[in-house]
């Protein structure tokens, strides 16, 4: 049940030296719930996850997880929340299931070792040291070293970074029950279907800053154009089809006989166009609504040149 906010960060400004990686950001994340922070490479994802751990301070603003201070709290917060940071945190020469039973010794009422074991897939690699482990061993063991304290909020910062698709779908499902289980769960990705799967909130960050949130839903819907597609006979009149739509649609004829209409799709422009088309004996064929997906509204905002 969503309850309070599990994280709010208030004005972060993070700096590396003359580099400002955090400039200014806010975000509040509901307890209960997923939220996945997406951002370009270099948007300062991970340097805030990193602070609400606790594992760097503020040059400026407040975090405050689960109502603690993460710097001057962190005795008190450790024991609630689960970390998996994007590489490393393991000791290297560590036998994988060693590593995990003694993780899960530290908290007072941990999950069986041997139950995530088998979940994540890692029951071959329990006697091998975790430098030995493959990117996507090496990424689970981290995942059920997060989860194996029963924690009320777990950051997974790029959780299924180099998974084959059956360990994506392992960790999806294991971030869905840890959702079912009220965890709140806060994690990174580059991928858009992991956050339309998986989120109930989406922050985007760009340059430091939060530059949208929202529900995935939210987010597409929010000042949408769709594009209505279907196929009929060529040459159609899409002056007089334009003439029975709003003033901002665009109808075009992408091929012989190929017909896209853009602007807002909604149930009273289907029925205008289906209705213009039995006017002029035109069967729409293939006739199909595209929505914007996350991808496409991450990269109008954020756009499509490469960071540096
Ligand atoms: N320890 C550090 N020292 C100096 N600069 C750093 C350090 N860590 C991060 N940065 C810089 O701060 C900026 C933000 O980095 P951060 O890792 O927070 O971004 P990110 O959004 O997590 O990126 P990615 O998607 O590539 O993981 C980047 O320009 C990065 O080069």
């Amino acid at each position: 049940m969503r309850y309070e906010s599990a994280v709010e960060v208030t004005s972060l400004v993070k700096r590396y030296g003359a580099k400002t990686a955090v400039d200014g950001l806010s975000l509040t994340v509901a307890a209960g719930g997923v939220t996945a922070v997406l951002g370009p490479n270099g948007a300062g994802k991970t340097t805030t996850i990193e602070v609400c751990e606790g594992y760097r301070r503020p040059d400026a603003g407040t975090a405050r997880v689960l109502g603690l201070d993460p710097v001057t709290e962190g005795a008190r917060l450790r024991p609630r929340i689960g970390v998996m940071l994007q590489s490393g945190g393991v000791y290297p020469g560590a036998r994988a299931e060693e590593m995990l039973r003694h993780t899960a010794g530290m908290y007072a009422d941990p999950v069986d070792p041997d139950v995530l074991i088998e979940r994540l897939g890692l029951q071959s690699c329990g006697r091998t040291a975790y430098r030995r482990l493959s990117g996507g061993q090496q990424q689970r063991l981290a995942l059920a070293m997060a989860v194996v304290g029963r924690p009320e909020l777990v950051f997974l910062d790029e959780p299924t970074a180099g998974l084959d698709p059956q360990a994506r779908h392992a960790t999806w499902d294991l971030v869905r029950e840890l959702r079912t289980d009220g965890v709140t769960v806060v994690l990174t990705t580059h991928f858009m279907e992991e956050a339309e799967q998986l989120a109930d909130d989406v922050v985007i960050i760009d340059g430091g800053r939060a530059i949208a949130t929202g529900s995935p839903e939210e987010l597409c819907r929010g000042g949408a154009e769709n594009t209505l597609r279907f196929t009929g006979r060529p040459g159609l009149d899409l002056v007089s089809l334009l003439n029975a739509l709003p003033a901002d649609t665009v109808a075009a004829e992408l091929s012989p006989g190929s017909y896209r209409i853009e602007g807002r799709v909604d149930p009273q422009l289907l029925a205008t166009v289906t209705s213009w088309c039995a006017q002029h004996g035109v069967m729409p064929d293939h006739l199909a609504v595209e929505r914007r997906t996350l991808e496409d509204v991450f990269l109008e905002l954020t756009g499509r040149e490469l960071r540096a």
